[in-house]
């Protein structure tokens, strides 16, 4: 792996005095991601876009509207990520968290800068793709081979794999009849069968009860603690608080803050204040609705909050 210019270490022995015994993993040097989208403009006011944007993520009905834009959605970020750190990344709706680790997991090209990677990056966000007609038995044999287990290991694996993934009978369903608990489950079980040398975790956590949530942050400590590097995206500063050594904080494209979790999530909370803290909670109310009673509660739920929102 070759290291950015400005951040070529002086190598060798040196390299070892100055870092101590850390090794680089992911280098993310002067990355730039714009997106063109068609739409209309994107909203201004914290609240609606935090609204709208859940609500999209939900209910995936997209807006409506007209023109050619350009979304510049990463703008400049550079960082070094060590293997062993497990790194939270917080920012409001938008701010290009998921982009920038999409972009690491080889998803999304950066428009200019480069990014360097010191072994095989997976991605466990709520977009992986399983196959909604198969049964969760058949996505485990695919999900697991494409991941690089031989079929003699993936037969080795699979009780273990289901036995995680803890959707009883449905196994032997096709997918499409799973809660979106229950698949967010699958693909966590699946996507850590293997361990990779980078795992990236995009919101996997917000669904599920207490329970998967303690079992889901064992398996991340357990992948952590097997010299791997682990992203984590979370709408709950507690989560990122519990599993995370370190802290990169988005905002605009930007990244803006980079450091311990109690220093990071300290200043970002002084920044956002209360109203963030109100629609945080009501972020993670919404989720819970949904997954219970569905986009008909969740959307009178959001009438209720924004009487003026188009739901
Ligand atoms: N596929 C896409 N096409 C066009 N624009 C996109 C796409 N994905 C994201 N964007 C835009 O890029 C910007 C960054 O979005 P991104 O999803 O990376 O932010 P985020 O911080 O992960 O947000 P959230 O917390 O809502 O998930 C936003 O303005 C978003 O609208």
């Amino acid at each position: 792996m070759a290291a950015p210019e400005q951040e070529r270490p002086r190598g060798g022995a040196e390299q070892a005095k100055v870092e101590g015994e850390r090794i680089p993993s992911v280098v993310v040097s002067h990355v730039d991601i714009r997106y063109r989208v068609y739409g209309s403009p994107k909203r201004t006011d914290p609240a609606e876009e935090e609204v709208e944007s859940t609500f999209r993520r939900l209910v995936g009905r997209s807006t409506q509207g007209l023109g050619v834009q350009e979304v510049h959605a990463v703008k400049d970020v550079s960082f070094v990520a060590y293997r062993g750190e497990s790194i939270g990344i917080i920012g409001r709706n938008g701010s290009g968290k998921s982009t920038l680790l999409r972009s690491v997991a080889g998803l999304v090209p950066p428009s200019s800068g480069t990014i360097w990677l010191g072994g095989k990056a997976a991605l466990l966000g709520v977009n992986a793709v399983l196959q909604r007609k198969l049964s969760g038995r058949d996505n485990i044999w695919i999900g697991a081979q494409a991941q690089g287990l031989t079929p003699a290991q993936v037969r080795r694996r699979m009780d273990d794999i289901i036995d995680f993934a803890d959707i009883g009978n449905f196994i032997d369903l096709p997918m499409s009849s799973y809660s979106s608990g229950m698949a967010a489950r699958l693909r966590f079980a699946i996507s850590t069968a293997v361990v990779p040398d980078i795992l990236i975790v995009d919101e996997a956590l917000a669904t599920g009860d207490e329970h998967w949530r303690a079992r889901a942050t064992e398996r991340i400590e357990r992948i952590r603690e097997q010299a791997g590097t682990v992203f984590l995206v979370a709408h709950s500063r507690r989560r990122i608080n519990e599993l995370c050594t370190r802290v990169l904080w988005m905002d605009d494209g930007r990244l803006l803050g980079d450091g311990r979790p109690s220093v990071i999530n300290g200043l970002y909370g002084r920044k956002y204040g209360k109203h963030r803290q109100v629609w945080r909670e009501r972020y993670e109310e919404i989720n819970r609705v949904m997954q219970d009673q569905g986009p008909d509660a969740a959307r009178d739920l959001l009438r209720k909050w924004e009487p003026e929102g188009n739901w």
